[in-house]
């Protein structure tokens, strides 16, 4: 195959490192000269572009690019014809309307024909209308959380992640207008040879993410309290069960997720399991 998908990634912001990551734990190798803007993967038949996050959707409409990973928020913005193939689970962040902790505030009734400063306009501009809410729409690229203290808007619609940057403007947040994550994009023409590229690497994100969200777990167990732990456990298909050294006790190795982990440790426990190993998994393929 001579062809390389080509993805585009961050070239420096919030997504970058994580998105590197992903492909980094995908097994891809990446030599990562400094200031280039495009790099060969030596073993996989992808091409990276680092580009900015917001120039994005247009390369992947345009065809420069193939696929990338970019904000969620960012497809409500300027890429909702580009098809998400996956949510990548970092970046997590939501796109929300504050305003001055001062401000009383019922419903969004309140912002009409006020003034409300983002760098999201389309997103801003699709919930108002919504709300059939009139209100000036004041685009600005970057600090948006300082407008309302210098004069310059009466509310904010941005993102929010911790909410310490409202925190620390005496804002409070009224309105969640979307959630966010890191996402895996396409653009919405590839060829045959790209696609099959593409499901590749999917299959390979896929596998990170699973073992991402679980834990193998090995316990001992004495034999007849076996059936009882067995019920308990959750795993992929049924927990491999091997004879201890030691007579009328058992090993089991099985696979749990992260979610309800803690919750099954302690059912485990309450049923007989001892010596519990927690070990990290690096790939899942089921
Ligand atoms: N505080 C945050 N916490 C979590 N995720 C965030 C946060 N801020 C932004 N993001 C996510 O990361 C994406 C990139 O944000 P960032 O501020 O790095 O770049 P940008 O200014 O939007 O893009 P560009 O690369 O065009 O400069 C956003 O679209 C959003 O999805
Ligand atoms: O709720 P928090 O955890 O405080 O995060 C929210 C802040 O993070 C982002 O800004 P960023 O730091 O990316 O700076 P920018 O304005 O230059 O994009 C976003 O624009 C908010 O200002
Ligand atoms: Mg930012």
């Amino acid at each position: 195959m001579k062809e390389k998908l080509k993805i585009a990634i961050q070239k420096s912001g919030r997504l970058h490192d994580d998105s590197l990551q992903i492909l980094k734990d995908c097994g891809i190798s990446i030599n990562n000269g400094k200031d280039q803007l495009k790099v060969s993967a030596s073993n996989f038949p992808i091409e990276i572009l680092y580009l900015r996050n917001g120039d994005i959707p247009q390369y992947l409409r345009d065809e420069v690019v193939d696929a990338a990973i970019i904000g969620e928020n960012l497809c409500l913005e300027k890429g909702e014809d580009l098809p998400i193939l996956k949510s990548l689970g970092f970046s997590k962040c939501r796109v929300s309307i504050a305003i001055p902790n001062q401000v009383d505030y019922q419903s969004p009734k309140d912002l009409n024909g006020k003034q409300i400063a983002t760098s999201y306009p389309n997103t801003l501009q699709k919930f108002l209308d919504q709300h059939q809410i009139k209100a000036e729409i004041h685009l600005i690229n970057g600090s948006v959380e300082i407008a309302p203290s210098i004069g310059l808007a009466d509310a904010v619609c941005d993102i929010v992640s911790s909410g310490s940057t409202l925190f620390k403007n005496n804002l409070k947040e009224v309105e969640e207008i979307t959630k966010s994550e890191a996402v895996l994009v396409k653009s919405p023409h590839l060829n045959p040879d790209k696609k099959e590229i593409l499901n590749k690497l999917l299959f390979r994100i896929d596998a990170v993410l699973k073992a991402k969200d679980a834990k193998y777990v090995l316990l001992n167990a004495p034999n007849d309290k076996i059936d009882q732990i067995i019920k308990i456990l959750p795993g992929m298909k049924s927990p491999t069960v091997m004879p201890l050294a030691e007579k009328n006790w058992s090993s089991l190795h099985t696979v749990i997720n992260q979610e309800k982990f803690w919750d099954i440790i302690d059912e485990l426990k309450a049923a007989g399991a001892e010596s519990i190993l927690v070990n990290p998994i690096e790939k899942m393929i089921l």
